[in-house]
């Protein structure tokens, strides 16, 4: 929606005069604080630069990922456009199914993958999901059909309910059922009752509820695609437990690219990228990463374990 001139006009006198009203006393100070903050709200996002419409030149299927397959063609990823790229001539693929870790130093890269599968920021090259490139479908539909976790949980103020499906497309008791997966109902006797409420950014739940809340809604959606980034860093063992456990369970059949600082939780995987500046710097078996004695991989995990005998 872009406000015109005199739209953005209005909503600046209301907030004036509202000020004014409260200097009278006339109306309570939280309701003009909220006020205020929501027109500011409107003002920031009327200056955001709208991302392209996408017309698709062929019709995405419902079900569209199906397989999960992923491609990857000469991809450089920019955040800005006259700023150096910070993915760098990418080039892989993964299969429908395949669990994949990605790993490397802090700024390496790893979360650019998942802004790029996204397409935020600006992508070249090409990226294929199940065959269709991913420029030609229309965002809305692409972020929609992929799941994504990451470390900073994106939680609404509402009930339970709202926040695992905020479009009223399933019933209850699919939430329900997705609840039970992820175990809310044992850390609080709250979250058996979708209409518990919870505060702006998920305020008034820990950071392991906030996950597995989002799990759920991943669960619910029955995503072909799982993009989980840093998702259980900051979660205590038992819940990084937990969450493994699901993911193994519960996305089986799922592409799942987990991106992690924790070594031990993508040895089970498939395969492991190593990105290093912006590049793949190696991508295989764990086993055959675990004997390339003088590559990344192998450092990595040496280094930690050395970390933990001291
Ligand atoms: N929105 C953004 N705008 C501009 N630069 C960004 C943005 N996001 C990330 N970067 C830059 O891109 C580079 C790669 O960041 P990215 O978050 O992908 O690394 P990472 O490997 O996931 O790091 P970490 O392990 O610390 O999360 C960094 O130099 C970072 O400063």
């Amino acid at each position: 929606m872009k406000l015109s001139g005199s739209e953005v006009g209005l909503a600046i006198t209301q907030a004036m005069a509202f000020s004014i009203y409260l200097q009278f006393g006339i109306i309570q100070s939280v309701q003009v604080n909220n006020n205020l903050v929501a027109v500011e709200r409107i003002v920031q996002y009327d200056d955001l630069i709208q991302e392209p419409k996408i017309v698709p030149a062929v019709t995405i299927p419902r079900g569209w990922p199906q397989r999960g397959e992923i491609l990857f063609e000469n991809v450089i990823l920019q955040y800005h456009e006259d700023s150096a790229p910070i993915l760098n001539d990418l080039s892989f693929s993964v299969g429908g199914g395949e669990k994949i870790g990605i790993v490397g130093r802090t700024g390496a890269g790893k979360t650019s993958i998942v802004s790029t599968i996204m397409r935020l920021g600006i992508v070249t090259g090409t990226i294929r999901i199940d065959s269709y490139d991913t420029q030609y479908i229309p965002l809305d539909i692409l972020r929609s059909r992929i799941g994504v976790i990451s470390q900073d949980p994106v939680l609404f103020s509402g009930t339970l309910r709202y926040n695992l499906d905020p479009l009223q497309e399933f019933d209850d008791n699919v939430l329900y059922k997705a609840l039970e997966k992820v175990e809310l109902g044992k850390t609080s006797k709250e979250f058996k009752n979708l209409d518990y409420h919870i505060l702006e950014e998920g305020s008034n739940l820990s950071l392991g509820q906030k996950q597995l809340i989002c799990l759920a809604r991943t669960i619910i959606r029955e995503h072909r695609i799982i993009l989980l980034d840093e998702c259980s860093s900051n979660v205590d063992a038992d819940t990084d437990n937990l969450i493994q456990n699901i993911i193994r369970k519960d996305f089986d059949q799922c592409t799942v690219l987990t991106i992690t600082h924790r070594l031990n939780t993508i040895m089970s995987c498939d395969r492991i990228m190593v990105i290093d500046l912006g590049k793949i710097i190696q991508f295989d078996k764990p086993n055959v990463l675990l004997q390339d004695a003088e590559g990344k991989f192998y450092e990595m995990v040496n280094k930690k374990n050395e970390m933990q005998e001291i």
